[in-house]
C-alpha cells in the first residue's frame, strides 16, 4: 500500500512530515523529514486576524533538532534564545526564527508578578508550557523545572520532567543546580529527555546567596565550576546555561568541553545567548521613567531593577502605555467608536420596523 496515499498519511504529511520516493523498492514511504509546521495556511480567528505569514524563511525553516543546535556550535554561529511565557510570546520567538525557546521559571516573576522564582508550581509551569508550546513550533522548547519539582528524590525529578514533557509538550528540561543533580540528569538522559543544568548565578538559591550574586569570580570558585561542567556533560547533559559568571570562565568551559553552552551575563565566547523576553522587548519601566509617566501623565508605574547583562532592544511598555492612554483619551472625548468605522449596521427598513413595533428610540 502506498502509505502516502491514505488520508491519514497525507494528514500526518501535512503536519509534519514530506515523502519522499524511496530508495529500497518498497515503494513510497512517509520519510523522517521535517517540514515547516502548517503555519503559513493556519488562520485563527480572533477579535484582529493575524495576517498569513509570507516571507520565505518562515515558511522553509524546520523544527529546531538536538542535530541542528550541535550544527550550529560546530559551524560557530551564535545560537539564541530567548524566553516565552505565553501564546503570544511563543509566536514571537517562532516568527522571529529563535533557535531555543525557554520557558523560564522567571515567567514567576515577570509574567506571575510573584517576588522570585521560588513561588510558581509545577502545574503552574506546565499550563504555560502547553501555550508557549502552541506557538513556538519551530524552536527547540525548554521548560525550568521549578524549586520543590526535583530536589527531594531522581525519582520525583523524573516525574517532574516526564510531567513537563508530556503535558506540556516541551522538548527539554532546564535544572538549576551543580553536583547535587548529577544522578537526575543521568537518569533524564537515560530515559531520553535532553537535560540542560544551570551553573553560575542559581535564582533559585538568591535567598540562600542572599541577594543574585556574580559567580565563580575567584580561581577557587571557577575551577570549582568548570570541573561540575565536566562531570555534568559526563552525566549526559546536552548543554549548559551559565549565568552571571566572569566571560573568561565562561569563555574556558565553552572551549574545553563539547556541550552546547548558552549564556546569560557570561560574555560572547559561549555557544549561545538567552535573555528574558520582556527584557529584551522593554516591557517593564526603568525607575528614570517611572519617574517621567508620573510627572507627565500621572501614572503609577512598578519599576524594575534590571541585572547588568541586560540589552533592551526595545520600548514596548512606553508604547503600550502611549496606546493605552490613548484609548481611555478617545473613549471619555467619545472619539471611539466611530459610526461605520467601528460600528454595524442594521438596514433602514429594519430599523424603520422595529421603531414602529417599540416606539422610537434616541431619534
Ligand atoms: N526580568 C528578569 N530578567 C532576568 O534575567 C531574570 C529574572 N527576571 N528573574 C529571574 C532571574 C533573576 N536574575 C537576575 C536578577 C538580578 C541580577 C543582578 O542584579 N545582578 C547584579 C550582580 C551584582 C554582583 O554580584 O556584582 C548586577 O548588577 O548585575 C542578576 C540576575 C536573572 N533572571
Ligand atoms: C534568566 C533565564 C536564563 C532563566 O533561567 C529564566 O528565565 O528563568
Amino acid at each position: 500500500m502506498n502509505l502516502c496515499r491514505t488520508p491519514h498519511a497525507r494528514r500526518l504529511g501535512a503536519l509534519r512530515r514530506q515523502c519522499l520516493p524511496s530508495t529500497t523498492g518498497l515503494g513510497v514511504l512517509p520519510a523522517r523529514v521535517m517540514v515547516p509546521y502548517p503555519t503559513s495556511s493556519s488562520r485563527r480567528w480572533m477579535s484582529v486576524k493575524p495576517m498569513e505569514n509570507t516571507a520565505p524563511s518562515a515558511t522553509t525553516r524546520k523544527k529546531v533538532t538536538l542535530a541542528s543546535l550541535r550544527k550550529l556550535r560546530s559551524e560557530q554561529t551564535p545560537i539564541t534564545m530567548m524566553t516565552a511565557y505565553d501564546y503570544p510570546t511563543a509566536l514571537l520567538t517562532h516568527s522571529s526564527g529563535i533557535d531555543m525557546t525557554l520557558v523560564g521559571d522567571s515567567l514567576s516573576q515577570v509574567a506571575l508578578g510573584h517576588y522570585n522564582t521560588n513561588q510558581i508550581t509545577l502545574d503552574e509551569m506546565i499550563h504555560h508550557c502547553k501555550a508557549v508550546a502552541r506557538g513556538a513550533k519551530t524552536p527547540f522548547i525548554i521548560s525550568d523545572m521549578p524549586f520543590g519539582s526535583f530536589e527531594a528524590s531522581v525519582q520525583h525529578g523524573v516525574e517532574s520532567a516526564v510531567r513537563l514533557v508530556k503535558e506540556g509538550y516541551v522538548d527539554g528540561v532546564k535544572i538549576e543546580g551543580g553536583r547535587e543533580i548529577i544522578p537526575l540528569v543521568k537518569r533524564l538522559t537515560e530515559v531520553g529527555i535532553p537535560v540542560m543544568p544551570h551553573l553560575g548565578l542559581q535564582p533559585q538559591r538568591a535567598t540562600s546567596l542572599s541577594g543574585y550574586m556574580v559567580q565563580a569570580r575567584s580561581s577557587g570558585a571557577a575551577k570549582e565550576l568548570y570541573e561540575t561542567a565536566v562531570a555534568l556533560q559526563q552525566a549526559g547533559a546536552f548543554a549548559l546555561l551559565l549565568e552571571a559568571i566572569p566571560h573568561k570562565v565562561a569563555s574556558y568551559i565553552t572551549d574545553k568541553l563539547d556541550l552546547l553552552t548558552i549564556g546569560i551575563g557570561a560574555g560572547p565566547g559561549t555557544s549561545g545567548q538567552v535573555l528574558v523576553a520582556s527584557d529584551v522587548l522593554g516591557v517593564f519601566p526603568t525607575e528614570e521613567e517611572a519617574e517621567v509617566a508620573a510627572t507627565e501623565h500621572g501614572q503609577q508605574l512598578q519599576a524594575v531593577k534590571v541585572a547588568k547583562f541586560v540589552r533592551r532592544f526595545g520600548n514596548v511598555g512606553s508604547e503600550s502605555r502611549r496606546a493605552v492612554r490613548e484609548y481611555i483619551e478617545a473613549v471619555r472625548s467619545g472619539g471611539f467608536p466611530e459610526i461605520g468605522k467601528e460600528t454595524y449596521m442594521i438596514a433602514k427598513e429594519e430599523w424603520d420596523e422595529f421603531e414602529r413595533s417599540m416606539g422610537p428610540g434616541r431619534g
